[in-house]
């Protein structure tokens, strides 16, 4: 590495939405795959889904109770109770055999399918059961609205409902349609394989004990757990110290085998910061190397035999934002996530005083909380990029434009949405 090279940090800031469209464009959605409906949380729909039949499929009882017909409880009334002959008990998941005539009732479970003839299910609690000679006869003292307490065929969802779409993430609800529509197996947008590397020589293992200078790496599980949190794969490649040609190398060899290539450290001025060296290297090409942005303004992307490589910040808050701001969308794109925005803003009221001055734009981590119906977004704390603390429990970005003075605590900003 030659530190005396003139140009080694040359770079232009480009605006957080430049870079993100530069970086986009390098983005294609990927295929997809089949895979068993208990796999599929989490995953990407790659097909519409319209709904085969109707649901419920059957005239279904909402109650335990006896299917009836309305009109023949027309004058019934607690001076004038009128009792119907009970014809069959219908247990849930059992066809009826025997249609409701005049002055008939079936037993019913809820779940069950109504027998013909009948339209309306009476509670349990609304009647008594007696037998009578060779029959057993239900007792009802009250009318009832006709309809009552029956799912008619197709209510919740009529056949060939469009019922979800390619993009959809499949969450709870998404697997409930799809078990109940029969999809055994669906298709999702293969995952997005994301290698992280991570570069310092000043960093331990996980289990190494503590040593002079030296910390553990945190950024690497950290970037492993955003990555799952977009319904991508984590593909962890360790950690080489600050050298280009070890760094180079471990990418040469990984890249072909993800389709993002993730670091973290090394991209700033400092002498050791060797991404740097590796960003300008036979191979890559660069697409833009600092943003007009805090934290994460020395964010690097560039491109290396067709895959993308983002190099984050090495400080822990500048990584985070970066991967959000700049890889989390990325991700979304390569899943085809609909409808595709690099991210989502709100308005909010800065929830404290924010007392610092800025010559860029800054990202500041917070959490978001209803108040009195309205939304406040407030910092985590401190917003140095150094700091892990203020990861925890943030659920946005509070977006905080140039300014000459601080913003009042009530101050409606953007945030971002993690
Ligand atoms: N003279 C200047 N110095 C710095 C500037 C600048 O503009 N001029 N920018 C500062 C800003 S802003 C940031 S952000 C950092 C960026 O640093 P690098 O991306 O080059 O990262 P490193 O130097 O490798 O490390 C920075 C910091 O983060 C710690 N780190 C690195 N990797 C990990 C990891 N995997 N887990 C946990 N912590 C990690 C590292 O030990 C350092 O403390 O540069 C400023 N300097
Ligand atoms: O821009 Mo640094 O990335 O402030 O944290
Ligand atoms: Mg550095």
């Amino acid at each position: 590495m030659d530190h005396n090279q003139p140009d080694r940090f040359r770079r232009h800031a480009l605006q957080p939405e430049e870079a993100q469209r530069i970086l986009f464009e390098y983005i294609s959605p990927l295929p997809d795959e089949a895979v068993p409906l208990a796999d599929a949380w989490g995953r990407t729909l790659s097909q519409d889904i319209n709904a085969p039949h109707p649901f419920p499929p059957f005239r279904r009882s909402g109650m335990d109770g006896f299917a009836v017909r309305a009109q023949d409880l027309l004058e019934a009334s607690p001076q004038m109770p009128i009792s119907l002959d009970i014809i069959e008990s219908i247990p849930s998941g059992v066809a009826p055999t025997r249609a409701i005539g005049p002055g008939q009732a079936s037993r019913i479970m809820t779940g069950g399918m109504l027998p013909d003839g009948s339209d309306t299910v009476v509670m349990l609690e609304m009647t008594t059961t007696a037998e009578r000679e060779e029959h057993s006869i239900v007792t009802i003292s009250r009318s009832v609205p006709k309809g009552i307490n029956v799912a008619d065929i197709g209510c919740e969802i009529e056949q060939g409902t469009h019922l979800l779409h390619a993009g959809q993430r499949i969450g709870a609800g998404e697997s409930a349609l799809l078990a109940a529509c029969g999809y055994a197996e669906v298709r999702v947008t293969r995952r997005p394989r994301v290698a992280i590397l991570s570069t310092g020589s000043e960093l331990l293992e996980i289990h190494e004990p503590l040593a002079p200078a030296k910390i553990r790496n945190s950024n690497a599980p950290m970037l492993a757990a955003l990555i799952k949190d977009c319904g991508a794969e984590p593909v962890l490649l360790g950690q080489v110290p600050d050298d280009a040609v070890k760094a180079r190398s471990i990418i040469d060899e990984s890249i072909g085998t993800c389709d993002i290539l993730l670091t973290s450290g090394g991209v700033s001025v400092g002498d050791y910061d060797v991404m740097v060296d590796v960003l300008a290297s036979p191979g890559v090409e660069l697409l833009f190397n600092k943003i007009a942005m805090r934290p994460g303004s020395p964010t690097t992307a560039a491109t290396l035999r067709g895959k993308l490589l983002v190099a984050l910040s090495g400080n822990p808050g500048a990584c985070f934002v970066g991967f959000h701001l700049f890889v989390a969308p990325a991700l979304r794109k390569m899943l085809s996530q609909q409808p595709f925005t690099a991210n989502q803003s709100f308005k909010a009221h800065l929830g404290k005083d924010f007392a610092k001055v800025n010559a860029y734009r800054r990202y500041i981590r917070a959490r978001t909380e209803l108040k009195d119906g309205t939304v406040w977004v407030t910092p985590t704390g401190d917003d140095k990029s150094s700091l892990m603390k203020t990861i925890v429990g943030a659920d946005c970005l509070i977006e905080i434009p140039p300014l000459k003075e601080g913003l009042a605590k009530g101050h409606l900003v953007t945030a971002w949405k993690l």
